[in-house]
């Protein structure tokens, strides 16, 4: 697996490191409150995983699934539930938690989503922003790092299915995807 990476851009200890900082913030902005996390699977799933165990304050855990990806590389501009809440979102406070905010169209499609069903707040945390790939204006209230347009992989993210499982964030080998990106 490692022998397809191209270049590592975000090592795990970085990862690890704000984690934590990220834990911290949002128990301190949280504190006397019971927020709901939400995980968009299956890519924000390592993130919370780390996020949440920093946190040292109770936090409900649901997870959607939706997809908007038409091909692997490129979104095809409509969004999907594949798996919905089993928690009312109604008066609670939401974090959405992400992997990556690219074109932004899945976060802007769930927080138009929280807003009609009446959260009393939401917020989007974010590891990955990537710019330049936004073709929707949207802004995460937290973000880990920001990463340059290209396809990237690890600690969550896929391609094809594959490399979810690498403890950092790195960029394949062209031969890998075919070069076409
Ligand atoms: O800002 P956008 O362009 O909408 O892209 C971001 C979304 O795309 C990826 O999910 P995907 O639909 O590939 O599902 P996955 O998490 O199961 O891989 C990623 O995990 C985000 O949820
Ligand atoms: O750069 C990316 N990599 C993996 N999945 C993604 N979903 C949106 N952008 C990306």
């Amino acid at each position: 697996m490692h022998n397809e990476i191209e270049k590592t851009l975000i090592t795990e200890e970085d990862i690890q490191q704000k984690c934590q900082e990220i834990g911290e913030q949002l128990s301190k902005e949280y504190e006397g409150k019971f927020p709901l996390a939400v995980g968009v699977l299956k890519g924000a799933l390592p993130f919370m995983s780390d996020v949440l165990r920093k946190m040292d304050i109770h936090v409900e855990m649901d997870f959607m699934d939706v997809s908007s990806y038409g091909n692997e590389m490129r979104s095809s501009g409509e969004v999907k539930i594949v798996k919905d809440l089993d928690t009312k979102v109604e008066g609670r406070d939401v974090i959405i938690i992400e992997d990556i905010i690219d074109s932004g169209l899945t976060l802007s499609y769930l927080v138009d989503l929280f807003k009609y069903r009446k959260a009393n707040s939401i917020k989007i945390v974010t590891l990955l922003d990537k710019p330049e790939g936004r073709t929707v204006d949207i802004k995460a209230d937290i973000t880990g790092f920001s990463v340059p347009n290209e396809f990237v992989v690890g600690y969550g993210l896929d391609y094809q299915e594959k490399f979810r499982n690498l403890p950092y964030i790195g960029v394949l080998k062209p031969e890998v995807y075919g070069g076409d990106n």
